[in-house]
Parts: structure tokens; sequence; C-alpha cells
């Protein structure tokens, strides 16, 4: 029997699992400093499905600090590499947010569509900071310029090159989620769809 082999459909690996564990513990600390003054109300981590799933996961076992864990959805790529522009949301936090210092985990922040929508999506309604802490960042491909909200940080964890990127959450055609390192996704595979 012939099996089908994910690994196969990569052309490098940028980070390896030991290198994407290094930096999120770092990112982990940095967080616990900034938020562990005795008057910070527990930050709402709130993920970013799906691509966030596994960095957050991750990211909050190293977090020193009380808080809570939500989702949003937030659907602009479809089953292809190009962003449409307009992020739809799909799916809404669960808990209240208002007054509340809000983290929102990506695992890439790319053209800058996805951040810059959910961040005016949670000051209206009634944030009090809100901050980005994102895996990746890959700069060289922003459209949208971002501001944070409040006294709000931007956390990044690598700068990606401008390729399309895979594993550890982060999909093509909702696949290769499941890799436990981030590599380049060879070109005839998205080509081919
Ligand atoms: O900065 P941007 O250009 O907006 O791109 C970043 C977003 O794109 C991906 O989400 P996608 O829409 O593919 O959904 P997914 O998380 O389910 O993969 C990724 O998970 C980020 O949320
Ligand atoms: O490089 C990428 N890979 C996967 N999903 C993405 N969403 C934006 N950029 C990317």
């Amino acid at each position: 029997m012939v099996t089908r082999c994910i690994d196969d459909d990569i052309l490098t690996v940028l980070w390896t699992p030991e290198q994407l564990r290094h930096r999120l513990c770092d990112l982990a600390s940095e967080i616990t400093n900034d938020f562990s003054s005795p008057d910070s109300s527990s930050p709402v981590i709130v993920g970013v499905a799906t691509g966030a799933f596994l960095f957050l996961a991750d990211l909050v076992r190293n977090i020193k600090l009380p808080l809570t864990v939500d989702f949003v959805r937030a659907e602009s790529y479809g089953s292809g590499t190009v962003s449409s522009g307009a992020p739809k949301i799909s799916c809404d936090v669960k808990l209240d947010v208002a007054g509340k210092h809000v983290i929102l985990v990506e695992d890439i922040v790319d053209t800058g569509n996805t951040v810059f929508r959910l961040i005016s999506y949670l000051e209206a309604k009634g944030a009090t900071s809100v901050s980005v802490c994102t895996l990746l960042d890959k700069p060289a491909r922003r459209t949208v310029k971002f501001e944070l909200l409040g006294d709000g940080k931007f956390y990044s964890g690598f700068e990606c090159p401008d390729a399309f990127v895979v594993g550890y959450g982060l999909d093509f055609n909702e696949m290769y989620r499941n890799l436990p390192y981030i590599g380049v996704l060879k070109p005839e595979i998205y080509n081919r769809v």
C-alpha cells in the first residue's frame, strides 16, 4: 500500500517544533509580565479560529495569570491563497468583553485585514484594550494599517517571508494544520487547485 505523506508537499521547513516552543514561551512570559500588575483585570484571550488553535493552546499553558479563553471566527481566504479583503465574522465571542483587556491570538498577520476587522469589532463591544499576539507576522504583504485599542501591544513570534506557509494551525484549503512545524508549501500544490 502506498500512503501519502503530507511532508512531501513542503518545500522548506521555516520553524521546527522546538523553535516554535521556545519562541512561544518567550511571548507567554512577556504577556505574563505585562498583565501581572495587581490592579490589572484578568485578560480575555480570544483565539481567531481556526488557524490559531494550536498556538493558543500552547501559549495559554505558559501564561502564568488568571485568564479566560474564547474564540472568534473570521474567514477571508476560503480555499485559496489570496485574501478576499473583507473578512467575514462567522462566529462571535461567547464571553462579554466589555470593560476587559482582550488579547487577540492569531497564527499569522498577513494583509492585516483580519485583525483590522476584529479590533474594531471588539472595540464596538466595549473592550478596554485590544492587544494582538501573532505567531507570524508577514509585513511584506501588509495592505491595511491597524491600530491597537487603548494601551494594547503587538506581540509577534517570527517575521514570516513573503511565501505561503502551512503547519502548526496554518492551512491551505483546510489541510496541513496538523504539521508540527511551519513550512513553505510547494507552489505546484496550490497552483493545481
Ligand atoms: O492578515 P490577513 O491577510 O487577514 O490574514 C490572516 C488571516 O488569514 C488566515 O485565516 P483564514 O481566513 O484563512 O481562516 P482560518 O483561520 O480558518 O485558516 C489566518 O488564520 C488569519 O486569521
Ligand atoms: O501564508 C499563509 N498561510 C496560511 N494561511 C494564511 N493566511 C494568510 N497568510 C497565510
